[in-house]
């Protein structure tokens, strides 16, 4: 269903005015000569574009016949713009829809100065630009695009949409127009123009383009693309990017962004953009590579084409939170009690103590091979014993301080070797230190060469690894000692309980984390990579003809290979524990970084612990704060009903404003007897309401539930657990049983609130008996 553009005030760009009316004659030929004429455009920019990835080609072939040319650093500086040219022509033909996507007609600027790309750098008008009799002519015409091209005479046919000069694309609004007069938005497919949709920045002014008026067409392009169905996959928004979004997108990258706004307001939108902008500005720098860090796997892959459609992956890794370890990937949910335990501070001594006793557990932390009790070896001819209790003083000094167990080894073996010197007696036998250090060295080695020494310290000081740790705790007795005082006995029993389970839930990923931290992991020594002086050219491969590993494969080695990043990205920052700050604090040390959230829709049950941790991962850098304001996603019948739970998880907290209408009022059913039947129905009507995708929303434990109902529907209905349900978004949804939700947790009321933000166009909300309906199926949570 289309929406309908409602023209109010809430958006901070342009309202269109429309010089035609649909269907009229003159207006479609309009409509038509300006078609063809960005045609035109487009043709010149393929032409340009062949051209550039014929030069690539020969550099390429000439770059691997040579062997090297250069250094890599200066060869990727060289051509770094011809490589991308012919990787995005490559994609160009396949996969783009909007390669040239924007255009601005622009005013004379106040000085004649041009850019590095070739355009005019003044950002306000000259006064002379506007005549008296308010009539002006078009001195700039920009064309906007997914990269930048320069024609042959290094004039900008294509500004890239990261560059400085197509910032007034973003930026221009009616109020604060600058030197802009038109803003267009071009839509293509195929190397074919299929549109225009104009806003005028200055409709009090007639302007003229080469002597002739410039024509307005169509009814804004934000509309268009808020009002199209949604799909598996998240679109970019770079030929709609409001200014508000743009400020972010283009902050400097010094210190923390932080960015909050409600539901809808394109934070992960945003988030993901400002990556690519980033890397277009520094990409030395962000070399580094860029984390982004995302809720949920169902995120990451709604999200995961965006970068992509913006030229970027390589140096961009998307990872879930419960996949930030590597080697490991979560995706279980424990219930929001244990989850409150396992993510707080309080877990930081439980696994410090559990880190030192799983020691006394012998390899393999549990079960395995037994910790031995005591010591014997011959060295010098002597039959020399340490016992238990000796043992257990010498773990206990070794274990003094808070370094890394793992790294403590050579201390205990140390400490161990000093034990067993004073037992032999040997070191009374000389006064001079040179014959007794030369005794004692000669000592050393008889006793660490001995097969009893090096296994006992293998069996007494195991290399323990995170996971035989974590399996330790599952022990209810054993972690009971390791927490005790901090942990009460029923979350014992809870922590132990969910380790017992098959498989590591999302909040484990963390204890991992900290556990690899507490433990350290000894310094063993590394084979060098050889270094390939064409291995950092971006795209390279695509041109190469016998590439051996993709720029998806190699971004994912180099992710692998990565420790930390120079720039971290936090999407739903609000959700992160107190432990899963520390894990991704730990991979930004270094890092620039920008944080997007909504307190109003964290599901975290104590905020405070949580904000605590996220200013410690994030230190003492300074912060740079936006807010944005404006929904885009829900119609404001849905966005209306949602505020109501607003009102009531975070009495006082703003809502934003929706941007657009459809006059579709949210859905009320009441499930008699179980919910299945009456949420098929209901999921079935929306499906052939929306051309696009349906999301049925259920509290976490009916997930599986939920799935049997929607059997053979089909693959635009999916089935979302509360929690799942996390940055993503529908055509239309279907929330079940609102009172479930919020029952759910002690921020279910805040679950609830995303729940129904999800929806682009329909919303039903199905009540059961919980849920106390009243005549006209509203529940008792949703009522005014
Ligand atoms: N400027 C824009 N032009 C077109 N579409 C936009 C724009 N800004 C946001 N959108 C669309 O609005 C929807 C919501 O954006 P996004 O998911 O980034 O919001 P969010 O703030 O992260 O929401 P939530 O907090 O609910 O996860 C997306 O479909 C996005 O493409």
């Amino acid at each position: 269903m289309a929406a309908q553009a409602q023209k109010g005030n809430a958006v901070d760009t342009a309202r269109s005015t429309t010089s035609e009316s649909d269907g009229d004659a003159a207006g479609d030929s309009a409509r038509e000569r300006e078609i063809a004429l960005e045609q035109e455009h487009l043709d010149r920019v393929y032409v340009r574009l062949e051209e550039k990835i014929s030069e690539a080609e020969f550099l390429m072939r000439d770059a691997a016949r040579k062997g090297h040319v250069g250094t890599p650093g200066a060869l990727a500086e060289r051509d770094a713009q011809v490589f991308r040219a012919g990787v995005h022509l490559n994609r160009l033909n396949n996969e783009y829809e909007d390669f040239l996507f924007g255009r601005i007609d622009m005013l004379l600027g106040k000085d004649g100065k041009k850019g590095p790309d070739g355009a005019y750098t003044s950002v306000e008008p000259a006064d002379e630009a506007i005549r008296e009799d308010d009539t002006a002519d078009i001195a700039e015409t920009l064309h906007i695009g997914r990269i930048g091209v320069l024609d042959e005479d290094y004039a900008p046919l294509v500004i890239d949409w990261r560059a400085p000069a197509a910032a007034p694309f973003y930026r221009a609004t009616p109020v604060d127009p600058g030197r802009v007069v038109r803003r267009r938005v071009i839509r293509s497919r195929n190397r074919k123009v299929l549109g225009v949709e104009d806003d005028l920045m200055r409709p009090q002014i007639t302007a003229y383009l080469d002597g002739r008026e410039l024509a307005v067409i169509g009814d804004g392009a934000l509309m268009a693309a808020l009002g199209r169905s949604r799909g598996h996959t998240m679109r970019d928004i770079v030929s709609s990017i409001q200014a508000e979004q743009d400020q972010v997108i283009r902050a400097p990258a010094a210190s923390v962004t932080y960015v909050e706004g409600g539901p809808g307001t394109g934070k992960t939108a945003v988030a993901l953009h400002r990556a690519a902008y980033l890397l277009y500005q520094d990409r030395r720098r962000y070399a580094g590579g860029i984390l982004i860090v995302s809720p949920t796997p169902l995120l990451v892959a709604y999200t995961e084409g965006v970068l992509p459609s913006l030229g970027e992956e390589g140096q961009v890794a998307v990872r879930a939170i419960g996949s930030l370890v590597d080697g490991v990937e979560a995706t279980a949910h424990d219930s929001p009690s244990t989850a409150r335990v396992k993510g707080s501070y309080r877990m930081l001594k439980v696994l410090r103590k559990a880190a030192r006793g799983a020691l006394e557990l012998g390899p393999g932390g549990n079960g395995g091979t037994p910790c031995p009790e005591r010591l014997r070896v011959v060295a010098f001819n002597r039959r020399l014993e340490l016992e238990a209790g000796e043992l257990e003083q010498i773990r206990r000094t070794a274990l003094g301080g808070t370094a890394p167990v793992n790294l403590l080894r050579p201390r205990a073996r140390k400490l161990l070797l000093d034990a067993l010197w004073q037992k032999s007696g040997a070191g009374s036998r000389h006064s001079d230190p040179e014959l007794a250090a030369e005794l004692r060295s000669s000592f050393d080695e008889d006793v660490t060469t001995e097969d009893p020494f090096v296994e006992f310290l293998d069996a007494w000081w195991p290399e323990l690894t995170p996971r035989a740790v974590l399996t330790a705790m599952a022990d209810e007795r054993r972690l009971g000692r390791w927490a005790r005082r901090v942990l009460t006995p029923g979350e014992v029993r809870k922590v132990a309980r969910s380790l017992r389970r098959d498989g590591l839930t999302v909040h484990d990923i963390a204890l991992l984390d900290e556990l690899e931290a507490v433990l350290g992991t000894p310094v063993r020594p590394r084979r060098k990579r050889e270094l390939d002086p064409l291995d950092q050219l971006t795209g390279l491969e695509e041109l190469m003809p016998q590439r051996e590993e993709t720029q998806r494969e190699r971004a994912e080695r180099l992710a692998k290979e990565r420790v930390e990043y120079a720039h971290v990205i936090v999407d739903e920052a609000q959700d992160l524990t107190p432990l899963q700050w520390r894990m991704v604090g730990r991979r930004g040390r270094h890092a620039t970084w920008t944080v997007v959230g909504d307190p109003a829709q964290s599901s975290w049950s104590d905020p405070d612990e949580a904000a605590q941790a996220r200013d410690e991962a994030l230190g003492t850098r300074p912060r740079r704060r936006f807010t944005l304001t404006v929904n885009y996603r829900n119609p404001s019948e849905i966005a209306e009903l949602a505020a109501r739970v607003l009102a009531l998880a975070m009495p006082g907290a703003e809502a934003p404003t929706a941007v657009r209408s459809t006059g579709v009022r949210p859905r009320f059913a009441v499930a008699d007897g179980g919910f299945g039947p009456t949420v098929r129905a209901e999921a079935e009507r929306q499906l052939a309401l929306v051309d696009g995708t349906v999301g049925v929303v259920v509290a976490m434990n009916r997930r599986e539930e939920a799935a049997r109902w929607l059997q053979g529907l089909g693959d635009r209905v999916v089935a979302l657990g509360s929690l799942e349900a996390k940055g993503l978004e529908y055509d239309a949804t279907v929330v079940v049983s609102p009172a479930e939700i919020a029952d759910e947790s002690p921020a279910g009321l805040r679950v609830l609130y995303v729940a129904l933000t999800r929806a682009t166009q329909q919303l039903t909300v199905v009540s059961g008996e919980r849920d106390d309906p009243d005549a006209d199926g509203v529940p008792d949570l949703l009522r005014d």
